[in-house]
């Protein structure tokens, strides 16, 4: 399992936005073969949606072959009733995207047979091939969708009664009046979840702590069914800074540890590669030395990152694309462009977008460059980085 940590919810929202944006443009999705995207509701993926939605807006991200199937709804509200997930659902995300509205999969909390309405939804998720990735949200009790404490590890799409601490939590969106909030669910089952083909989590704000410890720290437990990521082959949780209070120094750490290795493993592959698209930057590999023209990929890369309003996570996130934009190109033959961006990513952690781009550009310059001088372009990169 991952673990991704970022400054706070807004950020997360960034990161996980990002990538999905990255998921659906690397899996080319068409009519034929559309991406099947599992979509939660609540608070958490709030910042994720508007993240999607400016992502969309500004021509970066079509929704027009993905198909979203949601992850719960509560029973006895209407799909009008303004909080139903229905409501949440397109007044928070899909009317501001290019979604078609038969692509869009939301179970019916007014069916008037519950159990078949929710056998329906499994045979259709199958009749789909499956969630590519579910994108997933919890509550401070450790569910995922609505499977509350006690869930079983293997179950399917089913009526769930809320748990108190549920119904108290969301009360907040009715009014404060827990006599509001329905009592029962429809959810998608943790099987449900677990068979999609990526999980990837939000789990923000002090109110999860426990959750999220419970979930990183201790064992799978059906008392805090999140943990069943522990078992998934492709899992990870993007979590803010906030949600980790309850956790060990020692085990963020690791984590942040191998957050930081994985960008290095986003790098290899261009170790060995020959190609002609990123043009070399001086012997000497100054970073202060007129900057060498860059492959499209990374000046596009650099741009993104230039872009001042951008905030540190954003920074990353071009950066990470970038790296895997040129991992996958295989055109450039160096891994020193990697130490370049291991500084950026460093500097951006710092929240100095100006001088991460600055550290890019020398890095992704340097990226054919002989050893010594990209060594030299890192290292004056990172000074100048650190000096801004
Ligand atoms: O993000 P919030 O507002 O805490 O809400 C989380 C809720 O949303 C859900 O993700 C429902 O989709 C539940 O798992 C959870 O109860």
């Amino acid at each position: 399992m991952r673990l991704v940590v970022q400054e706070d919810a807004e950020s997360v929202g960034e990161w996980v936005a990002h990538y999905v944006q990255e998921r659906i443009r690397r899996f080319k999705p068409t009519a034929e073969r559309p991406f099947v995207l599992g979509l939660p509701t609540g608070s958490s993926p709030l910042p994720t949606y508007r993240k999607l939605v400016e992502l969309h807006k500004s021509g970066q991200l079509s929704f027009e072959h993905v198909v979203t199937v949601n992850m719960d709804e509560y029973v006895g509200l209407s799909p009008t009733h303004e909080q139903s997930y229905h409501a949440f659902m397109w007044t928070n995300l899909f009317e501001h995207i290019d979604i078609r509205p038969e692509n869009v999969h939301i179970l019916d909390g007014m069916a008037e047979d519950l159990q078949a309405e929710c056998d329906k939804y499994e045979a259709m998720i199958e009749d789909l091939g499956g969630i590519e990735l579910f994108l997933g949200g919890i509550g401070p009790d450790g569910h995922i969708a609505f499977n509350e404490p006690g869930s079983s590890l293997c179950s399917r799409t089913r009526v769930k009664t809320l748990a108190y601490d549920t119904i108290v939590a969301n009360s907040r969106f009715f009014g404060g009046d827990i006599a509001k909030v329905p009592t029962m669910a429809l959810t998608v089952g943790v099987g449900t979840v677990m068979d999609a083909r990526e999980v990837l989590v939000i789990i923000t704000g002090v109110s999860k702590a426990l959750a999220l410890h419970k979930c990183i720290e201790e064992g799978v437990s059906h008392m805090w069914t999140v943990s069943c990521l522990q078992q998934h082959p492709r899992a990870c949780i993007a979590c803010d800074e906030d949600a980790t209070l309850e956790c060990k120094v020692k085990t963020i750490r690791y984590f942040k540890g191998l957050q930081d290795t994985q960008l290095k493993l986003l790098q290899l592959p261009m170790e060995g590669y020959g190609g002609t698209s990123l043009t070399r930057g001086s012997s000497t590999g100054s970073a202060a030395a007129a900057p060498a023209p860059l492959s499209s990929t990374a000046r596009m890369a650099v741009q993104e990152a230039r872009k001042d309003r951008l905030s540190a996570s954003s920074v990353m996130a071009a950066m990470s694309r970038a790296a895997e934009r040129l991992s996958d190109d295989r055109s450039v033959s160096s891994v020193d462009g990697a130490n370049a961006f291991r500084e950026l990513a460093t500097v951006a952690a710092r929240g100095k977008p100006a001088a991460a781009a600055a550290a890019a550009s020398a890095g992704a310059s340097s990226g054919r460059a002989p050893k010594r001088g990209a060594d030299d372009a890192s290292r004056s990169a990172a000074k100048r980085a650190r000096d801004v």
